[in-house]
């Protein structure tokens, strides 16, 4: 059982402020996810949380202890990164094995270990295996085996399927899914810049912008009251869509925001337009609709299209699901 404290976090290279003024605090088994775009600095925060990066300024406290200045072996931490990083001469075994085998832990107790989380994680056949003999999936579960035998109090992964291809990460994110069932009192800290990652792995999601903490909220809690302009878009897909300028005057908004799930074809709706695009994802389809403000309105049907390019278009918000902004962004009340 491990919580985390991080108080007023600055990240700096060199006159280059990467984190700015971060505080968070994570409680004992949660699953938070990091999100963000490419480059916000959700893989440096991970780093400074491992002790692989050190801090500029601030604390970060785990279990009510600063660990600024703690080695990161000594952290009680484990990390699981992109790149599987396992050693390539070595089975999968002695691969899991490796750590325990430093910590001169008793040969039975580290093959207990060994075998435990093996099973858990389905390679009980691939113990004798070289890693170059098994597939993306199978190696990232050793990287997360070798992790798991060291009993980490606090479990941070770097992106761990972003190597894999979509029906694989599928299948992982229930894996790890699974997993934070098997390890209830572990916490657990992922990163990701896959919103879908976020919004079915986490507790709670961090958005993260420039450096910047943006919103901390359950999946739902930011898929429905974003609180701010970037959130709104960042979560949930396809993007909301935001309209602005005459477009919003009937919201008295700067900008309404809209998903597409929550706009229903009407005789006499708010906006109208022409269909420029329709796309069938077999369960549901997303029509897009030029109504001559910028970017297509996007508009979700369940099933298979039934408006195509040429065909004209009115619709409207269903009931009060949608947001509005004001001139800088912020929500506004409804
Ligand atoms: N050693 C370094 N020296 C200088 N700048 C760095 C260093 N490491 C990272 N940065 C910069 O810090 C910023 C944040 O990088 P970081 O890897 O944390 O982003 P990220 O959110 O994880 O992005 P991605 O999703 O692309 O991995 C980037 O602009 C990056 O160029």
């Amino acid at each position: 059982m491990s919580d985390l404290k991080i108080t007023n976090l600055y990240k700096r290279y060199g006159a280059v402020e990467i984190l700015k003024d971060v505080n968070l605090e994570i409680a004992s088994g949660e699953f938070i996810v990091f999100v963000g775009p490419s480059g916000c600095g959700k893989s440096t925060l991970l780093r400074c949380i491992s002790g692989l990066e050190n801090i500029s300024s601030g604390t970060l406290a785990i279990d009510g202890r600063v660990v600024n200045d703690v080695a990161p072996s000594k952290r009680g931490i484990a990390m699981v990164f992109q790149s599987y990083a396992l050693y390539p001469h070595m089975s999968v075994y002695d691969n899991m094995a490796y750590a325990l085998k430093l910590q001169n832990i008793d040969k039975a107790s580290l093959d207990r270990k060994v075998r435990e989380a093996a099973e858990k994680l389905q390679l009980t056949k691939y113990l004798d295996r070289l890693p170059k003999a098994l597939s993306g999936g199978q190696r990232q579960r050793v990287a997360i085996g070798r992790a798991i035998v060291r009993d980490p109090k606090v479990f941070l992964f770097d992106e761990p399927l972003s190597n894999l291809d979509a029906a694989l990460r599928v299948q992982m994110r229930m894996e790890i899914g699974q997993l934070k069932e098997q390890l209830p009192n572990t916490t657990m800290i992922y990163v990701t810049h896959d919103q879908v990652e976020a919004m079915t792995m986490a507790d709670r999601i961090v958005v993260l912008k420039d450096g910047v903490v943006q919103q901390v909220g359950s999946p739902m809690e930011l898929y429905e009251r974003p609180q701010s302009l970037f959130v709104a878009g960042f979560i949930g897909s396809p993007k909301m869509n935001f309209l602005t300028g005459s477009y919003a005057d009937a919201y008295k908004a700067h900008t309404v925001g809209v998903r597409s799930e929550h706009l229903d074809v009407v005789p006499d709706g708010v906006w109208s337009g022409k269909v420029i695009y329709s796309e069938n994802l077999g369960s549901d389809s997303y029509i897009y609709v030029d109504i001559g403000s910028g970017e297509p309105v996007v508009v979700r049907q369940t099933g298979k299209a039934s408006y195509h390019a040429g065909d004209r278009l009115s619709f409207s918000p269903r009931g009060n699901l949608f947001h509005r902004f004001d001139q800088s962004g912020q929500p506004m009340a409804h």
